[in-house]
């Protein structure tokens, strides 16, 4: 042992203990959340207090600060676990809710293999539903859409869009023709990283493997390599199967780092999304629809084709409007077989249960020519309480 690690074994260690007080008692505080979550079932209340968030917050700032701890960091810190205790609460709730969807196995479709985007999505997701994972990574959105609806899986996690690329427009028109639920929503950070196998430097990197999506994300780094030939890959993790099996100092691919790890790759460049906030929305779609418990906030994702006639679709808006429903985004595609057609995809807040909710498809039918409920799921969108710092700050 050096010096150095002579003086830092002990601390470490400390540390070590530190951090499994830490563990032990967040996992603590998830036990207590649960029995909330048990509470508010029984009393139809909300999952999201935000007035009690607020109180919490100040309180902890405060006996933060005299602990010499920053109030911006017990902030960030504390939306985390808050953020993490509502998403567990709701899918308890959820499970409650739909008891037959409780099974020992999930077995689940994504694109890719282990390590893609979707991949780690989907891990995620069923990290805070009961059963076992099983992956079952496919070559392309319909293959996925076919795993579920030939009950050869029970759910699929797709991606639906990107911060920097927008809309996934071929899994809109996978959603325009299956007869598969949306159950769930969630959205994953991408964070692309250049990904090698032999000890490299960019200058030496002549072939580029990625999926089309990760190119279109990066464009701006990608013009910045220059003379680099991009070869189009079904999936990330397919671009990174194929750079740990050429083991070249030429041949890098774009993915996440986590992922090229599974792969024996390392990360030489990160941070390569022309937008740094580079997020994924993906669904979670199963056989059968849900019910979503009135305590959790829930999104209602609806497709339809209005009349051939000026302001059809500003009609259909208004429908929304006089129901008092926000519509949080609207996407156009066109009808395979019918030239300048439109359906469109309108996903809301609220929950199919609702009265304003059903009034508005009732009047959405009676002036579209087609419509169908895609699925009423959780909202997965936590938007962090604000702290009024002064405050929190006094005295
Ligand atoms: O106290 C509650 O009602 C909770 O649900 C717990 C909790 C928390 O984790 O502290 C989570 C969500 C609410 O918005 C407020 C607080």
């Amino acid at each position: 042992m050096t010096q150095t690690e002579d003086l830092l074994a002990p601390i470490r260690e400390q540390i070590n203990q530190v951090d499994q007080q830490v563990l032990e008692l967040l996992a603590k505080r998830r036990g207590l959340t649960n029995q909330v979550a048990e509470a508010k079932i029984q009393t139809a209340k909300p999952i999201r207090d935000q007035h009690r968030e607020q109180q919490l917050l100040v309180k902890l700032i405060k006996q933060g600060q005299k602990l010499g701890l920053d109030p911006h960091f017990i902030t960030q810190l504390f939306h985390v676990i808050i953020e993490d205790s509502v998403l567990n609460q709701q899918a308890l709730l959820a499970e409650r809710a739909n008891p037959e969807q409780s099974q020992p196995l999930n077995r689940v479709a994504f694109l890719g293999n282990k390590g893609s985007y979707s991949y780690l999505a989907a891990k995620k997701y069923f990290s805070r539903r009961a059963g076992e994972f099983l992956e079952l990574g496919c070559q392309s959105f319909a293959e996925i859409i076919q795993k579920v609806e030939s009950n050869q899986a029970d759910y699929a996690v797709l991606p639906i869009e990107n911060t920097s690329s927008g809309s996934i427009n071929e899994v809109y028109d996978q959603l325009q023709h299956t007869s598969l639920s949306i159950i769930g929503e969630l959205t994953h950070p991408i964070k692309h990283a250049l990904l090698v196998a032999d000890n490299t430097d960019t200058s030496k990197i002549t072939t580029l493997y990625a999926h089309p999506q990760v190119f279109a994300q990066c464009s701006h780094f990608l013009a910045e390599l220059g003379n680099v030939e991009v070869k189009p890959c079904d999936s990330t993790s397919a671009a990174m199967m194929k750079v740990a099996e050429l083991q070249s100092p030429h041949a890098a691919a774009i993915g996440s780092e986590a992922g090229g790890n599974l792969y024996g790759l390392t990360a030489i460049k990160s941070n390569l999304a022309n937008q740094k906030e580079n997020h994924s929305r993906f669904i979670v779609v199963a056989r059968k629809s849900v019910k979503v418990p009135i305590q959790v906030p829930a999104k209602t994702t609806l497709v339809m084709s209005t009349v051939q006639k000026p302001g059809a679709l500003v009609e259909a808006l208004l429908v929304l409007k006089d129901n008092n429903i926000n519509m949080t985004k609207l996407e156009s595609r066109p009808i395979t077989g019918n030239p300048w057609e439109e359906m469109f995809y309108i996903d809301v807040e609220g929950n199919l249960q609702d009265g304003p909710m059903q009034n508005a498809i009732e009047g959405l039918r009676a002036i579209t020519r087609y419509l169908k409920v895609l699925g009423c799921y959780p909202t997965e969108e936590v938007t962090p309480t604000k702290v009024p710092l002064a405050a929190a700050l006094q005295d």
